[in-house]
Formats: structure tokens, C-alpha cells, sequence
């Protein structure tokens, strides 16, 4: 496993595009964050006029052994139930990426039963769901690294240079959380939440539950142990998939608290994969904040959103896509005769 990430801090580029920014017809900096996304933008690309072409939104699906400890308000079936949802056009994601033009493509990582031939799903299996990691590791080392390569060789197929995170897979905020809890050094209550909207009982009972996890596996410590004994299929295809468009300079639009784990685990494998990610949301999901403030992100927007889906990163996306316009397609001071400030 060898990515190699380019450093997107470009200080003589930066500064560049900052003085094309603050030349545009508008106060200096009073387009906010939407001018450092601008920025951002132009350093993932390494070009002064960067362009966003054919954003993919990627659903990476698994299934979870956790799921037997009732760590999920809803059934495993759930998962496949969902990506057959999402393929008939019929998920919150398919209405969004429809709304916004995204290619929407479900990726199967590892869900529990197979699918036959359809458009819009590809095979990815590194296994029918992970294991329980209460018990065992959730993926087997090969597993593991087999989820990471899978992830890689499809984002080197995928058309265009935007990279949307989505995920499906019931009880997945567990491997999320533990992958916190490990990856941070939190306690587990700080990690672990509601998911799709367990009961304070609930909540107690799955924190309980994940602690015995961790106790099972003190020695996965490395990124990469880590996300073998406590994560799941759809989250190290992401991380692989999130390693492979880092090194390809693709923008990476993250959703909520699953996919921000799999771009945790990345970022502690590479850091420099933090430079090509923008984060759609801050999730209502207990530790999604906490996270982001420790890798030192701000998501762009707060709508309560506990979804997952990608249905955050597909509602931040014209968001996304402004900056980039204002970028391209705003008039400076000089070309459109304005005064500049006295
Ligand atoms: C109908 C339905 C649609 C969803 N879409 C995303 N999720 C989200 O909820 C799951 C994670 O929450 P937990 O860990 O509590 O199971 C994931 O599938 C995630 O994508 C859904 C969940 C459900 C029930
Ligand atoms: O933030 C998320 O990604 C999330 C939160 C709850 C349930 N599913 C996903």
C-alpha cells in the first residue's frame, strides 16, 4: 500500500488565487467560506483556475457481525433493503443526487448477500460483512487490506476530479465510533451515539457493548489494525478509496460521522489526504463534532442531519460548486471598471 498524496499547501499558488479572489467586484473576504473553499479548491488541483467535472457520489455498502449485539435500531436486512432503495431512485440520496446532476454509484464492499447485475451497482466484495469485533477482528488482516485496494483500483476507473463520500450499511456508527474511541483516545461515551435513533437505554447499552470490543482488541493500534479488528467493509473500501483520490488531486466531499471515520483513518495513514477534503456537515451524531474539532476541520453547514447516504455531502454540493464559479466566472474591480476601497 503506497499513495502517494501530494502536499496541497502551495504557499505561491495560495497567494495567487487569494489576490484573484480579492480583486473580484465584492469587499475583500466577504464571500467567507465559500472563497476558502475557492482556495482550497485550486491548491487540491494545483491550478489557479480549477474546475469541478463530474462529481460522483459513491455509496459504499458493507454489513456488520456487530449488528447481533442490537448496537442498530434497524435489522441488517436494512442494508440490502436500502441498496435495492437507492438503485430504484427512491433513497434520500437518489432524490439529491438526481437533484443536483450527480452520478450516483452503489459500491458493494461487503454486504451480507449478493446482487445481481445492475446499473449503477458495482462489485467489491472483500467479504459477506465483517465479523463481530466483540468477539474476533472484524475484518481478517487480508480482508482488510484487500477493502483498501478495492477502494483504490475503483476511484482510479471512476470518471471526473470530485469525489463524494457515501455509506450504507446497518450498525455502522459502531465501527465508526471505535475507530474514534481508538484512533482518539476518547472514552467510548464520547464516541458512540443514537445512530439511526436508539433510546438513552439504547445508547447505553451499545456503549457498553463497543467498550467490549475495545477490551478485545488492546493491541490494534495502528491505523491499519485499528480499522482490521474494530472497522467494517465500507469503511476501509473508503479509505482506500479516499487514499487513491488524495494522490489524484480529486476534491473529496465528506459526509457525516461514517465516512469522516474512514477519512480519519487515512488521514492518521497519510495526513496530507485532510488537504483534499471538504466536510459537508456537522452530523447530530454525538462524537461528529468532537471528531472534526480534533482533526482540526470545519464542516460548511449545520442542518441536524443524521442521515449518512453521502445525503449531506449531495446538499453542500452547490455550495461547492459556487466557489468554484465565483472562482472562474466573477469580474475583478479592473475588468468590470468598479472602484476598488479608497
Ligand atoms: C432506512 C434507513 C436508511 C438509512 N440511510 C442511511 N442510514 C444510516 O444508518 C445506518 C447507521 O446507523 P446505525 O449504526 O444505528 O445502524 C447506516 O446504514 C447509515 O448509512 C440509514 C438507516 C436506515 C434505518
Ligand atoms: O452522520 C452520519 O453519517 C450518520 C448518523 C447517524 C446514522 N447514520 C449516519
Amino acid at each position: 500500500m503506497n499513495f502517494s498524496v501530494p502536499d496541497f499547501q502551495d504557499p505561491q499558488l495560495a497567494a495567487r488565487v487569494q489576490h484573484r479572489l480579492d480583486q473580484k467586484t465584492k469587499p475583500q473576504g466577504s464571500l467567507g467560506r465559500i472563497e476558502a473553499v475557492a482556495l482550497q479548491m485550486a491548491l487540491v488541483q494545483g491550478r489557479e483556475n480549477p474546475r469541478l467535472d463530474a462529481p460522483q457520489m459513491v455509496i459504499f455498502a458493507g454489513d456488520h457481525g456487530i449488528a447481533a449485539q442490537g448496537v442498530s435500531a434497524f435489522p441488517q436486512e436494512v442494508t440490502v433493503q436500502m441498496v435495492h432503495n437507492m438503485l430504484a431512485g427512491g433513497a434520500a440520496i437518489s432524490v439529491l443526487a438526481r437533484q443536483h446532476g450527480l452520478a450516483l454509484t452503489v459500491l458493494d464492499c461487503g454486504v451480507k448477500e449478493d446482487f445481481a447485475p445492475a446499473p449503477g451497482l458495482v462489485a467489491a466484495k472483500c467479504c459477506r460483512g465483517s465479523a463481530d469485533s466483540t468477539q474476533t477482528q472484524a475484518l481478517s488482516d487480508a480482508e482488510c487490506e484487500a477493502a483498501i485496494a478495492n477502494g483504490a483500483a475503483f476511484v482510479r476507473d471512476l470518471p471526473g476530479n470530485v469525489l463524494m463520500l457515501g455509506e450504507m450499511g446497518i450498525a455502522n456508527t459502531s465501527p465508526a465510533a471505535l475507530l474514534m474511541a481508538r484512533l482518539t483516545g476518547l472514552s467510548i461515551e464520547q464516541c458512540a451515539g443514537r445512530g439511526t435513533g436508539l433510546d438513552p437505554a439504547g445508547v447505553a447499552h451499545k456503549a457498553a457493548v463497543l467498550q467490549r470490543a475495545l477490551d478485545r482488541h488492546p493491541d490494534a493500534k495502528t491505523p491499519m489494525a485499528a480499522l482490521a479488528a474494530l472497522g467494517g467493509p465500507e469503511i476501509a473500501t473508503m479509505v482506500g478509496a479516499v487514499l487513491q483520490a488524495a494522490a489524484l488531486r480529486r476534491l473529496i466531499v465528506v459526509d457525516g460521522f461514517i465516512t469522516t471515520s474512514a477519512v480519519a483513518v487515512a488521514a492518521a495513514i497519510e495526513p496530507r489526504v485532510l488537504g483534499a477534503c471538504v466536510f459537508s456537515h456537522g452530523s447530530a451524531e454525538n462524537g461528529h463534532g468532537r471528531w472534526l474539532s480534533l482533526l482540526g476541520v470545519r464542516p460548511l453547514v449545520d442542518l441536524g442531519l443524521r442521515l449518512g447516504e453521502g445525503s449531506g455531502a449531495a446538499l453542500a454540493w452547490p455550495l461547492i460548486k459556487s466557489a468554484e464559479l465565483i472562482l472562474a466566472e466573477m469580474a475583478s474591480f479592473e475588468s468590470a471598471q468598479v472602484s476598488s476601497a479608497a
